[in-house]
């Protein structure tokens, strides 16, 4: 059965005001379905960071109305989105925010422990997560001591600790070499399938829109068109 998982309706973003405002996005309509592996693709500035923002629940819209998982999140209270973002929505960033003092696997298991789940718990799924990125050798490491494209593995690691329904990413792979990159990509088409996770992510490069099952391109804050790529997820 056709399952939407996120859904945009006629959503515009405005920040700052008078003289400074800028719509960041106009009137954007976007249905998202289970399993898939959504691109937004477009020049700089045109509104995809923005629009991952409204679907994690990070900011709210100007106008129209954002369903992610079933709920309205502009009537959902502060707690109920907090909750939502850190159980159901994993977050993957170009700049990876992983915690320097900890470890590989204490970074992974940080969202499980602040969930409430009992440490066994949660250092078992890390080290099975870490073992899935191909990282079972860098558990005991700190970021510094990792490349760019392994602190991004763990980073992807730790985003799926707590088994989300959806995954956003933006740029995941902008700090990475081509290598680094083309791990990473494999990782995301992966996901879709072992997790059965839905991945929406913002990206100027071509390899990761080409791996994706639908790219949607933006530009100006509107989204211009789509296309399906062809290969499920
Ligand atoms: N916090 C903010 N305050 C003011 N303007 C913002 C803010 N965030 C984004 N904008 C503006 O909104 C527009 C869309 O920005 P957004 O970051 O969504 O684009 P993007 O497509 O993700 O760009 P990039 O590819 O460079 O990351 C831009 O004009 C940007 O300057």
């Amino acid at each position: 059965m056709r399952r939407v998982v996120a859904l945009l309706d006629r959503v515009s973003k405005q920040y700052g005001s008078g003289e400074n405002a800028t719509w960041a996005l106009r009137s954007v309509c976007l249905e998202i379905e289970q399993g898939e592996f959504v691109a937004l693709v477009g020049p700089s500035g045109c509104g995809k960071s923005s629009l991952l923002h409204l679907l994690a629940g990070i900011d709210r819209p100007s106008q129209g109305r954002v369903v992610v998982l079933g709920q309205s999140l502009g009537e959902l209270e502060e707690r109920k989105l907090t909750e939502l973002r850190l159980g159901r929505i994993g977050i993957v960033f170009q700049f990876f925010n992983l915690l320097p003092t900890l470890t590989a696997e204490e970074n992974v298991e940080l969202p499980g422990l602040l969930r409430g789940m009992a440490p066994k718990e949660a250092r078992q799924r890390a080290r099975a997560l870490l073992e899935e990125v191909g990282l079972s050798h860098r558990g005991r490491h700190r970021p510094e001591q990792m490349s760019g494209g392994e602190m991004q593995r763990v980073a992807v690691a730790r985003a799926l600790l707590l088994e989300p329904a959806l995954v956003l990413a933006d740029e995941p792979t902008g700090n990475l070499d081509s290598e680094a990159s083309q791990t990473v990509i494999e990782l995301f088409r992966d996901l879709g399938r072992r997790h059965g996770a839905t991945l929406v992510l913002a990206t100027h490069s071509q390899e990761v829109a080409a791996a994706s099952s639908r790219i949607v391109r933006m530009r100006d804050g509107q989204i211009l068109g789509e296309e399906p790529v062809g290969r499920k997820p």
